[in-house]
């Protein structure tokens, strides 16, 4: 690959957005957007593969806008590409390495306005991690911010061995993987997880070892109560009283009520922490979920969002860039 820098352009194709609304009204396709600059503690990649979050749609809302980016933005927190460039400062990644993660560090706090929704975007080193060798492009988009914040919500409740956890919300992009890192990486004695009926057995396949259908049964009304409740679908006044003495309810939903004694968190990205992962997604301990329906091309995106603001995807939901 020639990485020479006349042969990186100064123009992209990427999917915008310059006012709030559903992205179906407001993301429009440009082909003439600048490709964002490199700073010194940045690798430049070529997008090959990004996978769309709630957080995109939700943005594009404007739902956040106290904290968020001054638009216009190119949404999109994942990603899986190839480093085409390199900053001065940059240690570790060198061109033509093949990396993966979450390009915002901190998850609401003015997020890039460069976003993976192109054909190329920028990112801290810190925030990278080499892709793992047995997954595509595809695969490792779905995982970074999904895990981050699985990871990050299991270590703030200090899940253990022998403890006991209930996951609300088991078959999404987050919970898919609160299972799998609550069963094959902390140890959890009991994994429950909740989601319709279609989807127990992929709960099961996960590592869930009870998977309560919620159109049939209130998960509260049941006799077992749980160390951990990990809330990924803003039932925290539910979630209570599912609870052992002394036991932790963390939720995800960053805005609405929150019922004591749950306490709420917004994901922090961490190249360190998919380099930890990296040896559970290498021995296929740990697998990135994919929805059945959730590919779609680049020019597709629109069409994308309009499926991940169903509610109903299972697993990630993504864009290949073509
Ligand atoms: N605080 C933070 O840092 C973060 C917050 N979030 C937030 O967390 C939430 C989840 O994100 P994510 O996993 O990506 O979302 P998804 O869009 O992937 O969730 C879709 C899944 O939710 C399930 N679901 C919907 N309603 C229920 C219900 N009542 N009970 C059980 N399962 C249900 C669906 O299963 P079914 O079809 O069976 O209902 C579906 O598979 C979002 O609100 C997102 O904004 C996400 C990441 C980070
Ligand atoms: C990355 C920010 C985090 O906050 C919300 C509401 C999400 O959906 C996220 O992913």
């Amino acid at each position: 690959m020639d990485n020479t820098a006349s042969s990186i352009p100064s123009k992209m194709k990427a999917w915008v957005y310059s006012e709030h609304g559903k992205p179906v009204d407001v993301l429009k396709l440009d082909s003439n957007y600048d490709v964002p600059q490199l700073k010194e503690d940045q690798v430049l990649i070529k997008v090959v593969a990004a996978a769309l979050n709630p957080v995109d749609f939700k943005r594009m809302l404007g739902m956040f806008v106290h904290s968020d980016s001054p638009l216009p933005s190119v949404p999109g927190y994942d990603v899986a590409g190839v480093v085409l460039k390199v900053g001065s400062q940059v240690r570790t990644l060198k061109e033509g390495d093949e990396v993966y993660g979450n390009i915002n560090e901190k998850g609401l706090d003015r997020p890039k306005r460069s976003g993976t929704l192109a054909e190329y975007t920028v990112a801290e080193e810190n925030l990278l991690a080499l892709k793992p060798k047995n997954l595509g492009f595809i695969e490792a988009a779905a995982i970074p911010l999904a895990i981050g914040t699985a990871y990050e919500g299991l270590q703030k409740t200090a899940l253990s061995p022998g403890k006991s956890i209930l996951v609300l919300g088991g078959a999404g992009g987050v919970g898919t993987m609160v299972i799998q890192l609550a069963k094959h990486v902390f140890g959890a004695s009991k994994v429950a997880a909740t989601s319709s009926s279609a989807k127990l057995e992929l709960l099961k396949s996960l590592g869930a070892d009870l998977a309560i259908d919620y159109t049939k049964d209130n998960f509260e009304d049941l006799p077992e109560k749980f160390d951990v409740i990990y809330d990924a679908i803003g039932q925290s006044e539910r979630a209570v009283k599912a609870i052992k003495e002394g036991g932790k309810v963390v939720t995800i939903e960053p805005v609405g009520e929150l019922a004591e004694p749950a306490f709420r968190f917004i994901l922090t990205s961490s190249g360190a922490m998919l380099e930890t992962l990296n040896a559970f997604l290498e021995n296929g301990k740990v697998k990135p979920v994919i929805d059945p329906r959730g590919t779609f091309a680049f020019s597709q995106t629109p069409q994308a969002f309009s499926y991940l603001e169903t509610g109903r995807v299972t697993g990630a939901c993504f864009k290949v860039y073509m």
